[in-house]
């Protein structure tokens, strides 16, 4: 039999056809069976996730968040770990029978802080209507002295924190230098509220939806001192992207009132509440380790608060909100944007503000 007929009799030949049509159904069965797996989440590591002050406000708010894939995507198992301290206990156990399987509820820092891999810091002592944030320094930075050992002992080594309580660039601060041994680019503070609340009134100014509007920037401190910078920020139209500068047309407005309505949002929900903003802030630190954890879209950045390296002439050794993208679990300072001399004065006076922050934290100690 000559090569040609070879090659005729393997195409006709039945046995030939079955075992192709085999392959092919096995190739179908796995690409199932992979899907099912996704969708069941049974061959994804768990990933454990520490919230501490979880009987509290947020945390009432973010659990049920964390459970339903809102911060890590939905096919991500995750494994909550709750803190509280000993008069939080019974409302832990509460928040504990709401939710499913999976969760270690606890006042046992050790226990808590055991192997996880996030830690999102809301416990402590919250600001009440008529105080400054940096009021509540005394009694939170020693929190965050003692939680920076315990996690610096019994976290996973590559463990990302976020720090939510107040004063929560300074309590990062105090926690980074208490756990030295974490590495400094795992520890940040939420400055995502802002950077959220920032792009709220910009959407309502220009009655566009709030995901058309992008790339607004918090600068500095999460506290009344905060710049909010509107300079490179754009707005997707059907005509491609333009500048909120030009679309708002009010340069009066951005420079005054836009900064000072973004500055003050969080005392203007204590008034109106009695209590600070929780919802907000739960769906905030669900953004800010979304975006760290998963990545932020091409072409758009987000605020957070990260340990300065001296980038835009900010003193090193603060946290400090900067613009930022993220990508495979690292964030990365976006460089190089102009500052004007308006931007240049504000930018300086929150850091100034950390620097005295910080120096009011150490003489808490
Ligand atoms: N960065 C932000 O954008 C932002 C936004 C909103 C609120 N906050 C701050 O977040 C924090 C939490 O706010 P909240 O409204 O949930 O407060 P909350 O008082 O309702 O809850 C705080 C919880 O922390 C617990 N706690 C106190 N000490 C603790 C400790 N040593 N270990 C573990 N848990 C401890 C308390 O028992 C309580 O259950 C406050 O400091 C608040 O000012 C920050
Ligand atoms: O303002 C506060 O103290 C609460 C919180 O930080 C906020 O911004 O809503």
């Amino acid at each position: 039999m000559n090569i040609e007929m070879f090659a005729l009799e393997i195409m006709d030949n039945t046995v030939l056809k079955k075992s192709v049509l085999v392959l092919l159904c096995t190739f179908l069965f796995w690409k199932i069976v992979r899907y099912m797996c996704d969708l069941l989440k049974v061959d994804k590591e768990p990933v454990k996730v520490l919230v501490t002050g979880a009987a509290g406000q947020i945390g009432y708010a973010l659990v049920p968040m964390i459970a339903r894939g809102m911060m890590l995507g939905p096919n991500q198992p995750v494994i909550l770990h709750m803190l509280d301290i000993e008069p939080g206990l019974e409302a832990l156990k509460g928040v504990k029978m709401e939710l499913i399987d999976g969760v270690v509820a606890t006042t046992d820092v050790v226990e808590a802080c055991k192997d996880v891999n996030i830690a999102v810091m809301l416990g402590g002592s919250p600001r009440k209507e008529g105080m400054e944030r940096k009021d509540v320094m005394s009694k939170n930075v020693s929190i965050y002295k003692a939680q920076a050992s315990a996690l610096e002992e019994h976290a996973a080594s590559d463990c990302k924190v976020l720090v939510v309580a107040n004063p929560a660039n300074t309590n990062a601060l105090i926690l980074k230098e208490f756990a030295p041994s974490i590495p400094e680019k795992n520890i940040t503070c939420l400055t995502r509220l802002d950077h959220n609340r920032a792009l709220g009134q910009i959407s309502e100014k220009l009655n566009v939806h709030v995901s058309d509007v992008k790339n607004v920037i918090i600068w500095g401190n999460h506290s009344s001192t905060q710049y909010p910078d509107v300079n490179h920020a754009t707005v997707t139209t059907s005509n491609g992207h333009k500048p909120v500068r030009e679309l708002v047309a009010d340069d009066n407005w951005l420079n005054s009132e836009f900064i000072t309505t973004v500055q003050q949002r969080g005392g203007a929900i204590i008034k109106a509440r009695k209590l600070s903003s929780a919802l907000s802030a739960a769906s905030a630190a669900c953004d800010h380790i979304h975006d760290w954890v998963l990545g932020t879209p091409k072409g758009t950045w987000v605020s957070m608060g990260v340990y300065c390296d001296g980038s835009y002439g900010i003193q090193s050794g603060l946290i400090y909100s900067f613009p930022v993208t993220c990508d495979k679990g690292e964030w990365n300072i976006v460089q190089g944007l102009k500052i004007d001399e308006l931007s240049r004065e504000k930018l300086d006076k929150t850091a100034q503000e950390l620097i005295e922050e910080k120096t009011l934290a150490y003489s808490c100690l």
